[in-house]
């Protein structure tokens, strides 16, 4: 089986969430990064943590427990692209999970198929692509190698956005219909205070129906 990087992207500034980084931000007890992180290595096989360098060690300690490979940026605040490339650079795995530590409810069986996915067709990406036409592309399988280098040509040329990467490579992406087997959740992120708070009563609502079962 192929190796399988998890790169959760924690480089975001936060700001409509606040004063506090929302990455250490705790939902049913737990930092969100952790939260993530947890879900997205029962997928994977390693976890590299992408952040800034003045993050490192509290979103280190945070996912102490998952043995993270860190990846500060060297180029802060260049958005998702630019923590994806860094993400990338930092792992040997041919594939890797990215998934922003912003996304508590990720489905690591989602992960896994399109990690299988990616590993049956040989795609550079496998991308889910919801309702609305956007590219889902901070919970995506990426080639390691390719992606990289493709993220590092945009960044070199000035460019911003992952997607603008996406047209020297193989993509393929996997639709409504298939999604609709998953987690209805699985891409809702939290912005904001109140979005932590609509989660923090899912996760409370799961729990509880867990202990009627
Ligand atoms: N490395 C890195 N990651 C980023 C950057 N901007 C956003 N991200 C990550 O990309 C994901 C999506 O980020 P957003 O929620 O859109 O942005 P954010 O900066 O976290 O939050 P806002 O400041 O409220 O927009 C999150 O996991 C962020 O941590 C960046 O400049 N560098």
């Amino acid at each position: 089986m192929t190796r399988v990087a998890g790169v959760v992207l924690a480089g975001g500034r936060s700001r409509r969430f606040g004063e506090t980084d929302k990455a250490l931000a705790r939902l049913d007890g737990v930092p969100l990064v952790r939260r993530t992180a947890g879900r997205v290595m029962q997928a994977t096989d390693e976890l590299v943590l992408n952040c800034r360098r003045d993050q490192a060690t509290a979103l280190e300690d945070a996912c102490a427990d998952l043995d993270p490979t860190l990846a500060l940026d060297i180029d802060p605040d260049t958005g998702p692209l630019g923590g994806i490339w860094t993400g990338l650079a930092a792992t040997d795995a041919p594939l890797s999970a990215v998934v922003a530590c912003d996304m508590p409810f990720v489905d690591p069986t989602l992960l896994e198929f399109l990690v299988a996915e990616a590993d049956e067709t040989g795609a550079d990406v496998v991308v889910p692509r919801v309702e609305d036409g956007w590219f889902q592309t901070t919970q995506a399988v990426y080639r390691t190698a390719s992606v990289s280098m493709a993220a590092e040509e945009v960044l070199d040329s000035g460019g911003g956005r992952i997607l603008d990467a996406f047209e020297s490579l193989d993509v393929r992406t996997v639709g409504a219909e298939v999604l609709d087997r998953f987690d209805p959740r699985t891409f809702e992120n939290v912005n904001t205070q109140g979005e932590l708070d609509a989660a923090e009563a899912e996760v409370r609502r799961r729990n509880t129906e867990m202990e009627w079962e």
